[in-house]
C-alpha cells in the first residue's frame, strides 16, 4: 500500500457563472496518508465537495496536479494538461468508494440486491455476489435486514447500506460527504463508529467532509479546515481544536480552548487578575494540580472555568485559574506545572 493515498498539489477549480468567475477551490496542496481518518471541515460553501471530487475526477481541477493511490489522475499547469485514460479511471474509480448524505438506494430492490448491484460488473459468479453482499452486510450491522426494502428502514440503517454498497468493490478510500448530516446524534455516532472500525478493521483510508465538528472530534487522526476555497489550517486535532490561534480556525471550531474568548464571555477582566489558563492531557491531573500548588508553593489557584473534551478517546482538559501567592513562589509553581506536561498560558494583560 502506498504511504500517501490522496496528494493535491496547487489544486483551483473555477466556476464560470453568469460571466463571473466563482474560485470554489483556490491553490489547495495537502496530503493525506494512507490508513488515516482525514477530516475536511468547513462551512457551507468553503469548497470541500468540490475539492473531493476532484479526487476520482468527478470534477477536472482547472489547473493543479491530483494523484491518488501513488497515481497521478490529473496534471495541468502551464505545459498543458495530462490526465489518466478513461479506462484507467474506470478502474482506478473502483479503489474509492463515496457515501453522501442522501443514501441513493434502489427503492424497489431489497437491502441485499442493493448491494449486489455494485457487484454486478465484478466479474464474480451471481452466487459468489449473494454471499459478498451477505458479507458486506453483516460487516455493517445489517445481517438480518437482507431482505428488507429501503423504505423499511431508518435513515441510519439505509446510510449503513449505502456504506456497504460503497464497500463492494474492496476500495481503499472511503469519501464520505457529509454521509451523517440528515442523522440524528445517535445514529451519527454509531454511522461515525462504524467508519472508524472499517478504517481499523481494513486500513481503509476514510475522507470525511463536514460541517459538524463532533464528528471530526470523535474520529479523525488529523484534519484540514478550508474557507473560501482555501486551506486555513492542517494539523492533529490537538492541534487545530486545542492550540490553533488562527482566528479563521477558532471561529470554525469554537471556542472551547480559547481562553480569552471564554472569559470575555463570562466578564471576567483579565488585566487585573493573575489568570492562567491551563492545558492537560490527562483527567486525572486537574485535582492534585490545585492541591500540589498549595502543598507544595503555598500558592493558592482558585477554579474560574474547567472543562474536559474528548478528541477520539482522548480527554484534554481546561482550567483557567487565578493564581495567589508570593510573586516568586508562583513562578516555581508554574516552572513545575510545565514539568508536568501541563501547557501553561499567562493570561495577564492578554488580549
Ligand atoms: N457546478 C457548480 N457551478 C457553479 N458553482 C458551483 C458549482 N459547484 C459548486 N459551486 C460553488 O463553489 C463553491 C464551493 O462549493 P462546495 O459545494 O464545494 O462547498 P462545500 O464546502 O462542499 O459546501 P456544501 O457542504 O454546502 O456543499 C460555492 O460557492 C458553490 O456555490
Amino acid at each position: 500500500m502506498t504511504e500517501t493515498s490522496v496528494n493535491f498539489k496547487n489544486v483551483s477549480v473555477d466556476f464560470k457563472q453568469d460571466k463571473q468567475t466563482i474560485h470554489a477551490v483556490s491553490d489547495v496542496s495537502f496530503s493525506i496518508p494512507a490508513g488515516q481518518i482525514f477530516g475536511i471541515a468547513g462551512y457551507s460553501g468553503a469548497g470541500k465537495s468540490t475539492l473531493v471530487r476532484t479526487i476520482n475526477l468527478l470534477q477536472q481541477p482547472t489547473s493543479g496536479e491530483v494523484s491518488v493511490l501513488g497515481k497521478q489522475f490529473f496534471k495541468k499547469d502551464e505545459h498543458g494538461t495530462t490526465e489518466i485514460s478513461a479506462r484507467e479511471l474506470r478502474t482506478e474509480r473502483r479503489k474509492i468508494g463515496m457515501i453522501f448524505q442522501h443514501y441513493n438506494l434502489l427503492n424497489q430492490k431489497t437491502v441485499l440486491e442493493n448491494v449486489a448491484f455494485a457487484l454486478k460488473h465484478s466479474g464474480l459468479k451471481e452466487k459468489k455476489i449473494a454471499a459478498k453482499a451477505q458479507q458486506l452486510l453483516a460487516d455493517v450491522g445489517l445481517s438480518d435486514y437482507a431482505k428488507h426494502y429501503p423504505a423499511q428502514l431508518s435513515g441510519g440503517q439505509q446510510q449503513r447500506v449505502a456504506i456497504a454498497r460503497a464497500l463492494a468493490n474492496d476500495p481503499e478510500i472511503l469519501i464520505s460527504d457529509e454521509a451523517t448530516s440528515a442523522l440524528d446524534p445517535e445514529n451519527t455516532n454509531q454511522i461515525l463508529d462504524l467508519l472508524k472500525e472499517l478504517n481499523q478493521k481494513y486500513g481503509l483510508t476514510v475522507i470525511l467532509i463536514t460541517h459538524e465538528m463532533d464528528a471530526i472530534k470523535r474520529i479523525c487522526d488529523q484534519v484540514v479546515i478550508m474557507d473560501q476555497g482555501k486551506v486555513v489550517e492542517r494539523g492533529s486535532l490537538i492541534e487545530v481544536f486545542v492550540e490553533s490561534t488562527n482566528p479563521v480556525t477558532r471561529k470554525i471550531v469554537g471556542n472551547d480552548f480559547d481562553a480569552l474568548a471564554i472569559l470575555q464571555s463570562m466578564n471576567i477582566d483579565t488585566q487585573s487578575r493573575n489568570l492562567v489558563k491551563l492545558v492537560y492531557y490527562s483527567q486525572e491531573i486537574s485535582q492534585p494540580i490545585i492541591v500540589d500548588l498549595y502543598a507544595k508553593y503555598q500558592v493558592s489557584a482558585s477554579i474560574v472555568y474547567a472543562d474536559i473534551e474528548e478528541f477520539g478517546s482522548q480527554p484534554v482538559g481546561i482550567m483557567i485559574v487565578e493564581l495567589n501567592g508570593d510573586d516568586d513562589q508562583v513562578r516555581t509553581a508554574l516552572d513545575y506545572l510545565k514539568q508536568l506536561d501541563v501547557q501553561v498560558t499567562e493570561l495577564r494583560g492578554a488580549k
